[in-house]
């Protein structure tokens, strides 16, 4: 373990603005030098509020915020008064989606910006560091106008990286389209690595935190409701919020019984419930798999229809339940799909992609990722 001071440290930090109401509660985290955190959730939870926190760019109602161990909002250790060191003052850079360069500076000025007060040969140093470090060293004369969205994109990145010991992104790659957004992605993770700077990165977007968090906070209505490593919330996920937020899910509702929660798609374990209690099966969609078998397990369903994605292919599915109709599914196959619309096939379900629930919904917000009520697929 490193015995550099956590980088980043919000403890309890809670906010709100005009209405009186907090839209950030109680949000606890701790970055360690050099790690990634992702605040992931929908529209409106609070992650912006919560990076503009950390930024200066607000104060909070309570909570004090630690920067490379040192205070920067809150109660002094004394008790002697109330610290809020400005943005400029926290040794932090900021990349936001508009990640404008000044036009009437070069490259290189654009990055000694920030580099201010700093010996001459320092700073030439530092910005040849940089540029080459986001694959811009030879740019450095060059002005915004003459360079690449994506290429002005890395000059953000390395004049952001210049200063500081760590960073704070806000969706800096949703401007870009597709398959640059990924290659600008994949460079500035390798710059994050290599330079050692923790970064607090904001998104929506589950796959983006999955690919470049070392760990994920998951954020429902202001608070923080699951903190792991991608690999725990997939495997682990606390709440019914933390499997849908990933993914389209098939989902049934019902009562434990025997300490196990009875469907459509098999019997599953529902650990820590007692008898009779309200429970929910969530499923994602890979975890519905073909198979040539008909074991007693299998499940038959009708393909409705095939959804081929190239590298995926997304099944959609009923199956006859009985008494409780047809039961849309939604399966999600690797490749090509290996059946066609009006095909009955079975289908073998992986236990590790289930998960039950208490269902009682507490504390879900008013938001469109709320399933209705009762059996059945949703996200459609
Ligand atoms: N300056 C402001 N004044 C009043 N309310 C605000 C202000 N900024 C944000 N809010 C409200 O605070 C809540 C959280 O907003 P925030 O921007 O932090 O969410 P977010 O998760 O970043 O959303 P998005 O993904 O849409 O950017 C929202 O209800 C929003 O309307």
């Amino acid at each position: 373990m490193s015995d550099a001071p956590e980088a980043l440290v919000l403890a309890d930090v809670t906010h709100g603005y005009d209405s009186g109401t907090p839209v950030v509660r109680d949000v606890t985290l701790t970055l360690a030098a050099g790690e990634v955190v992702c605040l992931l959730g929908p529209s409106g939870c609070g992650k912006t509020t919560s990076l503009r926190l950390a930024a200066g760019l607000e104060r909070p109602w309570a909570g004090p915020i630690r920067m490379g161990g040192r205070l920067v909002e809150g109660m002094d250790d004394d008790e002697s008064g109330v610290r809020h060191l400005p943005p400029e003052r926290r040794r932090v850079g900021f990349l936001f989606q508009d990640f404008a360069l000044f036009p009437h500076l070069r490259v290189g000025d654009n990055i000694a910006f920030g580099l201010k007060g700093q010996p001459r040969a320092r700073v030439a140093e530092r910005v040849g560091a940089v540029l080459a470090a986001v694959g811009m060293a030879d740019s450095v004369r060059a002005w915004p106008h003459q360079l690449s969205g994506g290429q002005q994109q890395r000059v953000a990145l390395a004049r952001a990286l210049a200063p500081n010991p760590a960073l704070l992104l806000d969706e800096p790659f949703s401007g870009l389209d597709t398959s640059l957004r990924r290659t600008v992605r994949d460079r500035a993770l390798r710059v994050l690595r290599e330079a050692g700077v923790a970064a607090l990165m904001v998104t929506h977007d589950p796959e983006e935190a999955m690919f470049m968090a070392d760990r994920i906070a998951l954020m429902q209505a202001g608070q923080v409701v699951q903190l792991d490593t991608p690999m725990g919330l997939h495997r682990h996920p606390k709440s019914p919020f933390a499997v849908r937020f990933f993914s389209q899910t098939n989902e049934w509702a019902g009562r434990v019984r025997d300490g196990a929660l009875d469907t459509p798609l098999g019997v599953f374990p529902a650990s820590g419930l007692r008898d009779g209690a309200a429970a929910r099966l969530l499923t994602r969609p890979q975890a519905l798999v073909p198979t040539a078998r008909t074991g007693a397990a299998d499940i038959l369903a009708r393909v409705v229809s095939v959804r081929p994605l190239g590298h995926q292919t997304i099944l959609l599915l009923t199956q006859e339940t009985g008494a409780a109709g047809d039961l849309p599914l939604v399966a999600c196959v690797p490749g090509p799909a290996p059946c066609a619309a009006g095909e009955t096939i079975a289908l073998r379900v992986e236990p590790q992609a289930c998960f039950v629930f208490a269902d009682d919904h507490g504390g879900e917000p008013a938001d469109d990722r709320v399933p209705k009520r009762g059996p059945g697929v949703r996200a459609w």
